[in-house]
């Protein structure tokens, strides 16, 4: 392995998953455990100091994180050729956003039980990252993650999405791309805000008091999204609208998941709930129906 790089010697690339600003993400498999990796490779952050911490500060919230079991894992990291590269969980399912826009495309939408899945398992996943004193800042459907795993139908577990036959399939959501995470103690390296289809009003005007309630906020609007009331604006006056709390009422969802999102995008961040109040006033699955 001498000759070639880490990534060439522990890693064979099966398929190349995305590109940003950031780097690039492939799909890999690892030549010693046999399992499936998602590795994002940086472009050179030598000359650029900014990308550098950035890089830096990605590693260090995942390294902190640990294996949550709503957070995408973090397994390695490690510099090449002045490229960082990241070794993380393969989410075989897609992402959220893509999931989305096939559901457009289909005219289909997520039901009801679905979506409180997807509050339930990103709430969680929301209050690990806040209870390490962290703040995501980047929390949209490209960061939510899809994770389906084949699973024996019991008749104990009710939130299995399962057809005739003994297999059933089971969905499990997962906060991806720790690219933004900041310190919720010490805001002041705050230097790009994230996508502002999602940004909440006090995080522009530079109040930094509380930013887990900037997450809660941009949560609000994946769920509203989620539940078809999208897309969103990137400005102008509807996006005020929506920062003064007018989102439109989801047809098919009940009272109580529409005033969930009206409150998680309250104008007002300490009136938002909690990651960790989400999680705890979370309707049991079984309340809506099979
Ligand atoms: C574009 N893209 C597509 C995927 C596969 C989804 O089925 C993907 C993943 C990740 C990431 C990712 C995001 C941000 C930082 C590092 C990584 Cl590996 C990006 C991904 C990641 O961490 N895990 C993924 O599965």
């Amino acid at each position: 392995c001498s000759s070639v790089g880490r990534y060439q010697c522990e890693f064979v690339e099966l398929e190349h998953l995305g590109s940003g600003q950031f780097g690039s993400v492939y799909r890999c498999l690892h030549r010693l455990d046999g399992f499936l990796y998602a590795v994002k490779r940086s472009k050179p952050v030598a000359r650029n100091p900014y990308a550098h911490r950035r890089a830096c500060n990605e590693v260090h919230a995942n390294a902190a994180l640990g294996s949550q079991p709503h957070v995408v894992r973090y397994f390695s990291a490690w510099m090449e050729e002045e490229r960082l590269s990241i070794q993380q969980e393969y989410c075989n399912g897609g992402d959220l956003a893509g999931l989305l826009a096939r559901m457009r495309r289909e005219r289909t939408r997520l039901e009801e039980p679905e979506l409180r899945r997807l509050v339930r398992h990103v709430a969680e996943g929301l209050r690990s990252i806040h209870r390490m004193k962290l703040a995501h800042m980047d929390i949209k459907p490209d960061n939510v993650f899809i994770c389906r795993s084949k699973v024996w139908k019991s008749r104990l577990r009710v939130d299995l999405v399962g057809n005739g036959d003994d297999l059933a399939e089971e969905i499990i959501y997962k906060i991806g791309d720790l690219g933004h995470v900041t310190s919720i103690v010490n805001t002041k390296e705050l230097e790009d805000e994230g996508d502002c289809r999602y940004l909440s009003r006090e995080i522009l005007r530079e109040d930094f008091r509380d930013l887990t309630k900037a997450d809660i906020f941009a949560f609000g609007l994946t769920i509203y999204e989620a539940a078809g009331g999208g897309p969103l604006p990137k400005n102008g006056p509807e996006w005020h609208d929506i920062r003064n709390g007018n989102v439109k009422k989801i047809t098919h969802c009940s009272n109580e998941l529409d005033e969930l999102i009206k409150i998680m995008i309250h104008p007002d961040p300490e009136k938002r709930p909690s990651a960790a109040n989400l999680v705890k006033r979370e309707f049991p699955i079984n309340q809506c129906g099979p």
